[in-house]
């Protein structure tokens, strides 16, 4: 007992040991990083190389074989590898703030701690953002698994001219919060509009006669709840800690497996990383058997429908435009050729971009 209590201290040294040699190894990579991203500079290539950052976990993943736990290691080299590309180039994410929102979540789980972020007011404003080049990136909700789609996102694609260059999907988990962290001093919940009918049950449940609020973002209600002793916020997190709240009840959705799926934009679609997806937005003709005509070229051409979904034209009445993603990449000879024949059969035709498909497993 005694022995190997005094093995400690010995134990402790190598640590301290292995932990420097570590700290020295990723100064090295970051060095290295650096010069391919002035090599980079000459050719006038793009820094972030998808393909590259895909091959480097996919071989990582492989030489662990289950040792190190795998989701801790793909996140340990997401941070690293995020890092590194940002120390070639810069890159500042809006988000729909304030501080602590999901959307704000998903652009760290992303982007990695070392990106700048710039909270907007709304989702418009993230496009806007992007689309005059103020911030490099933007990060807006697109579908939920529980409430569908995020239409004022979708709405914005009518609007901006901005490409889609990732996407990221962040499994949600509600807190109820307030100044306290006693239920009995809630008074009213606020909360975003989707989080609210997420939790809607629950609510009805446990605080039948307590009135909801929606307001534009759970990072607002966590603000107005730290401001107000008798206001509850659903919010996450991230914002329990920004704001100093105090956790009433975790995990208050009334459905597990909660998730949001994310979409990063910008103002150019990355380089095929092997595992990709392509969005549309399109417009049919106006005659019989317009969408079958879509799908037949997509069934023909061996194209993978991942998601489709209408939205009405704002001031056109009855006229819709439709999204749709696909597998693979716009460089991939299939959907080239798919997207050429879609090109002669559609009213509207605009790709929205082509980027790498979010890893499912990496869901936090
Ligand atoms: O290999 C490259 O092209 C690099 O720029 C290095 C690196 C990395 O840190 O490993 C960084 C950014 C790229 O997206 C891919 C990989």
């Amino acid at each position: 007992m005694n022995e190997k209590k005094d093995n400690i201290p010995a134990i402790r040294h190598e640590i301290d040991s292995i932990d420097n040699q570590i700290l020295e190894l990723l100064k090295k990579r970051l060095s290295c990083a650096k010069q391919v991203g002035l090599l980079k500079n000459e050719g006038n290539r793009a820094k972030w190389d998808p393909l590259r950052e895909r091959e480097i976990y996919d071989r990582l993943l492989k030489e662990n074989n289950d040792v190190f736990p795998t989701d801790a290691l793909k996140s340990i080299f997401h941070e690293i590898i995020t890092t590194c590309r940002l120390s070639q180039k810069k890159a500042e994410v809006a988000f729909l703030g304030p501080e602590a929102t999901f959307s704000h979540l998903a652009g760290v789980k992303y982007f990695g701690h070392s990106a700048e972020y710039k909270a907007a007011d709304t989702i418009d404003d993230v496009f806007a953002e992007v689309e005059k080049g103020r911030t490099s990136y933007g990060i807006v909700p697109v579908e939920n698994s529980i409430e569908g789609a995020v239409f004022s996102t979708l709405d914005c694609f009518m609007n901006y001219k901005v490409q889609i260059c990732g996407e990221v999907r962040l499994e949600i988990s509600h807190n109820l919060v307030c100044r306290s962290g006693d239920i009995q001093d809630i008074q009213t919940v606020a909360s975003h509009a989707q989080p609210l009918a997420q939790c809607r049950e629950w609510l009805r449940r446990h605080l039948p006669s307590v009135p909801t609020l929606p307001v534009f973002s759970t990072g607002a209600a966590a603000q107005m709840a730290a401001n107000n002793p008798n206001i509850g916020a659903i919010a996450s997190s991230l914002a329990i800690k920004t704001y100093e709240l105090q956790v009433v009840v975790k995990g208050i959705e009334d459905y597990r497996g909660n998730t949001t799926r994310f979409l990063v934009i910008g103002k150019k679609s990355p380089d095929p990383s092997g595992r990709d997806r392509t969005s549309l937005l399109i417009g049919l003709m106006d005659r019989p058997g317009a969408l079958n005509e879509i799908l037949t070229v997509l069934s023909e051409e061996d194209i993978n429908l991942a998601k489709i979904e209408s939205r009405p034209i704002k001031g056109k009445q009855w006229k819709y435009l439709f999204f749709l993603d696909m597998m693979g990449h716009i460089r991939d000879d299939k959907i080239d050729r798919g997207c050429q024949r879609l090109k002669q059969l559609c009213s509207y035709f605009e790709w929205l971009g082509s980027y790498p498909q979010a890893d499912s497993s990496t869901d936090s």
